[in-house]
C-alpha cells in the first residue's frame, strides 16, 4: 500500500498556549507511525476557535496528499468546545458508522464517552474523525478504527483492486465457521502464496505495535490461576523448626544457673530426639546448631563464650567455664518460630520454580505443579542437523538447539522437537498431531512472504485464529500468533536473531502466564541504560538491539554488539540486554552516547564489567 499521509490537528486553549501541555497529538502520531508503514504525518495545534479549526482543515482538505485527518479535543459540551461545529461544513458525507465504532469502542471504557460529539465524514477524498481530547481516549479511538482507515481511504479514493483485496479477505474469514463473527471484522488473512498478481504482493497483516502484539498474546492465552490460589490458600501442617532448636554451637543450660564452671552432662547432636534428662543448674549439655534443646534446659551459650576446664582420658568433656551470663530464651529458636502450623506457607505470590519448591520441600510437601508442554518446530527445507555433514545448499540448524536452550534457561520444558522441510502437508499435520500432544508450538521460519513460507496458510486450513501475523519491530517483522481453543502457536521468524527476539518479547511472557506468573513478572525486566557508541542510524521500526552491559560507578552503560542483522548470531554473545531503539522520527534521526534507552534485561549474570 502506498503510505497514507495524516493530518494530526489538536484543539485546545491550553496547548495553544504551551505545545509541550499537548500529550494527545503526538500520542495520535505515535500510533499512526507505529501502524502504518512509512506514515507521513502532518500535525498543528489550536486553541477552539472555530474558523482557525476550519481554516487549518480546509487547507489539509484542498492538499491531495492528507488521506486522514485526525483532530483531537474540543468535541466535548463546553462553551469552548466546537470542533464538531467546525467539521460538519466542511464534509461532502457524515459517516455515522464510523461514529458508532467509536463511541461503542470509547463506552466500554467509560460512559463519560457519552459526553463526546466527535464527528465523521468525508471531504472531498479525505476522511476527517474528531476524536475526544484526552490522550487515553484517543489511544482508544484509534484502536477502534485503526485496521479499518486503509480499506476506507481505498474506497474513498476508488482504488478497486486494493478494494477487491480486501473484499476477498473479509469473505475468507467470514467462510471459516471457528471464527467468531465479532472477529470477522479483523479480516485477518495468510498470506496467499503463488498467486502471482499484484494484489497478492503485500501482507495483508497490519504491523501491530510490540506492546498491542503482546497485549493480544496475554488477553488470549489464559493464565492458570489455580497455582496463585494454591499458593495463596496453602497453609503449613508442620512447625519450623518442630522442636526449641540451638542456633548455635554451644552449651545448653538453665537461665537460673549464672555463669561459672558446669559439668557436661552429654553431647546432643542434630537429629537427635529431645533429652528428657534431669539437669541442675550447675550442669549442662553440649549442643549443636539446629539440634532439639533438652527438655529442661532453656538457653544456650554459644562456645566462643565458654572456657574447657576438663576433659576425661577419652577425650571427652567433662568441666567447661560460662563466661558470659545465660539469659532465658538465648540462641533458642522456639517451636514454629519460622513457620506455626496453620500459617501461609506463602507471604506472597511468587511463582518462581525455585522457591514453589524450596518452601514446599520446607513443609514436607509436593504440589504436582503441572508446567504448560511445550514443542518446538524448525522450519526450512535448507536445514542439517548439526551432527550431520556438510551440504550444498544447506545450513545449520540452529534455531531448534537455540529455543529449546532458552526454555531449559527460564525453567520450562520442551517435550517434542521437529524439524520439517517447507511442505505444507508434512507441516499441517505435524501441526495437527501437536495440537492433541502440547499447550504451545514454538515454530521458526515459514512465515514471511515467500511462496514456501507455509505457516500461515497451514494455520489457516487448520482452523486457528491468527491474531497477528506482523509487528512493527526489529527484527521480528513477521511474527505471528495464532490460537485454536486454548492452543497457542508462535510463529517466528526464522532469521536466528529474530527468533531469538521474539522468544524473549512474546513466546517466553505467554508461556509464564500459561504457568500462572503475574503480569509484571511475565515479561524481562526493564532498566535504564546509557549508550556508550555514538551515531547509531535509527531504522524506521523501533529495534531491539542486542548489547553488553558495563556498569560504570553503579550506572548501567550499554555497547551495541556489531553488526545487527537478524542473520548474525554473534551478536547474542555477550549479549545482557536488548535494547529498546525507538523508530526514526523526523525529530529523532539517530542514537547517540550518552542518549539513555530502556532495556529487556536477557539474563540473570547481566552485567558483564564494572568500572
Ligand atoms: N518480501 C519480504 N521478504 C521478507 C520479509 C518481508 O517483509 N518481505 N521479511 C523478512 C524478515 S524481517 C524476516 S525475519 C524473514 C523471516 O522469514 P521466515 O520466517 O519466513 O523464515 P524463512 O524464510 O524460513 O527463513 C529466513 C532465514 O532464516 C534462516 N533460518 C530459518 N530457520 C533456521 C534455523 N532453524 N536455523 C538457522 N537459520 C534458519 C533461513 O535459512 C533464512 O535465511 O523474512 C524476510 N523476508
Ligand atoms: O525483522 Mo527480520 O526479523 O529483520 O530479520
Ligand atoms: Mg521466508
Amino acid at each position: 500500500m502506498n503510505p497514507i499521509t495524516f493530518g494530526v490537528l489538536t484543539v485546545s486553549d491550553s496547548c495553544f498556549q504551551d505545545p509541550a501541555k499537548d500529550k494527545s497529538g503526538p500520542r495520535l502520531v505515535a500510533l499512526i507511525r507505529d501502524s502504518f508503514d512509512n506514515a507521513q504525518v502532518v500535525i498543528s495545534v489550536l486553541p477552539d476557535e472555530r474558523d482557525l479549526i476550519q481554516r487549518e482543515l480546509r487547507k489539509w482538505i484542498d492538499r491531495s496528499d492528507v488521506g486522514i485527518i485526525i483532530t483531537t479535543g474540543g468535541t466535548g459540551f463546553a462553551p469552548r468546545d466546537v470542533t464538531p461545529e467546525a467539521t460538519k461544513p466542511l464534509l461532502d458525507k457524515e459517516c455515522n458508522q464510523l461514529s458508532l465504532v467509536i463511541a461503542l469502542a470509547s463506552l466500554q471504557k467509560t460512559k463519560y464517552a457519552a459526553l463526546s460529539r466527535g464527528l465523521c465524514g468525508i471531504a472531498d477524498n479525505t476522511l476527517v474523525l474528531n476524536f475526544p481530547g484526552s490522550e487515553k481516549a484517543v489511544a482508544e479511538c484509534f484502536e477502534a478504527v485503526r485496521d479499518l482507515l486503509p480499506h476506507a481511504l481505498h474506497l474513498i479514493r476508488d482504488n478497486v483492486a486494493l478494494v477487491q483485496r480486501t473484499h476477498a479477505e473479509v469473505q475468507d474469514t467470514a467462510a471459516l465457521p471457528s471464527v467468531p463473527s465479532v472477529l470477522k471484522r479483523d479480516h485477518v488473512c495468510p498470506h496467499k502464496t503463488g498467486a502471482g498478481d499484484d494484489v497478492d504482493r503485500n501482507s495483508p497483516f497490519p504491523m501491530l505495535p510490540v506492546l498491542q502484539a503482546l497485549d493480544t498474546i496475554l488477553s488470549v492465552v489464559q493464565r492458570n490461576s489455580k497455582v496463585e490460589q494454591q499458593l495463596r490458600t496453602l497453609v503449613s501442617p508442620v512447625n519450623i523448626p518442630p522442636f526449641r532448636a540451638s542456633i548455635k554451637d554451644g552449651y545448653a543450660m538453665k537461665s537460673t544457673g549464672f555463669s561459672g564452671t558446669k559439668r557436661v552432662l552429654d553431647c546432643i547432636a542434630a537429629g537427635d530426639k529431645v533429652n528428657q534428662h534431669p539437669l541442675r543448674e550447675d550442669e549442662c549439655f553440649k549442643i549443636n546448631t539446629g539440634a532439639p534443646l533438652p527438655e529442661n534446659a532453656d538457653c544456650v551459650v554459644q562456645v566462643e563464650d565458654t572456657k574447657l576446664v576438663k576433659s576425661d582420658k577419652y577425650g571427652k568433656e567433662v568441666l567447661v567455664e560460662v563466661l558470659v551470663e545465660p539469659k532465658a530464651g538465648q540462641d533458642v529458636r522456639s517451636i514454629g518460630y519460622d513457620l506455626r502450623v496453620g500459617d501461609p506457607v506463602f507471604p506472597a505470590v511468587d511463582c518462581s520454580p525455585v522457591i514453589i519448591k524450596s518452601l514446599l520441600a520446607s513443609i514436607g510437601s509436593q504440589l504436582p505443579q503441572r508446567k504448560p508442554k511445550v514443542a518446538i518446530i524448525s522450519t526450512g527445507s535448507e536445514l542439517l542437523a548439526p551432527h550431520q555433514p556438510s551440504a550444498a545448499g544447506k545450513i545449520y540448524d540452529s534455531n531448534t538447539t537455540m529455543l529449546e536452550e532458552l526454555l531449559l534457561y527460564f525453567g520450562f520444558d520442551c517435550m517434542q522437537q521437529h524439524v520439517l522441510g517447507d511442505d505444507l502437508t508434512t507441516i499441517k499435520q505435524t501441526l495437527s498431531d501437536l495440537y492433541d500432544a502440547v499447550d504451545f508450538v514454538i515454530c521458526s521460519g515459514g512465515v514471511s512472504m515467500g511462496d514456501k513460507d507455509y505457516i500461515k496458510p497451514a494455520l489457516k486450513q487448520l482452523k486457528f485464529q491468527l491474531h497477528f501475523g506482523r509487528v512493527n519491530m526489529k527484527p521480528g517483522k513477521p511474527m505471528t500468533f495464532a490460537s485454536r481453543d486454548q492452543k497457542y502457536f508462535f510463529g517466528l521468524p526464522g532469521n536466528p536473531v529474530s527468533a531469538f527476539v521474539t522468544f524473549h518479547l512474546f513466546a517466553l511472557p505467554a508461556i509464564r502466564w500459561a504457568a500462572g506468573w503475574e503480569r509484571t513478572k511475565c515479561t524481562l525486566p526493564i532498566v535504564n541504560v546509557t549508550l556508550l557508541n555514538d551515531a547509531i542510524d535509527l531504522d524506521p521500526r523501533p529495534e531491539y538491539v542486542r548489547a553488553t552491559v558495563t556498569s560504570i560507578q553503579g550506572q548501567l552503560h550499554a555497547s551495541v554488539n556489531g553488526d545487527q542483522i537478524s542473520s548474525r548470531l554473534q551478536s547474542i554473545v555477550g549479549a545482557d540486554v536488548l535494547l529498546h531503539l525507538p523508530g526514526r522520527s523526523d525529530n529523532k534521526k539517530q542514537a547517540r552516547a550518552g542518549d539513555v534507552f530502556s532495556a529487556s534485561v536477557l539474563r540473570y549474570d547481566f552485567i558483564s564489567k564494572y568500572e
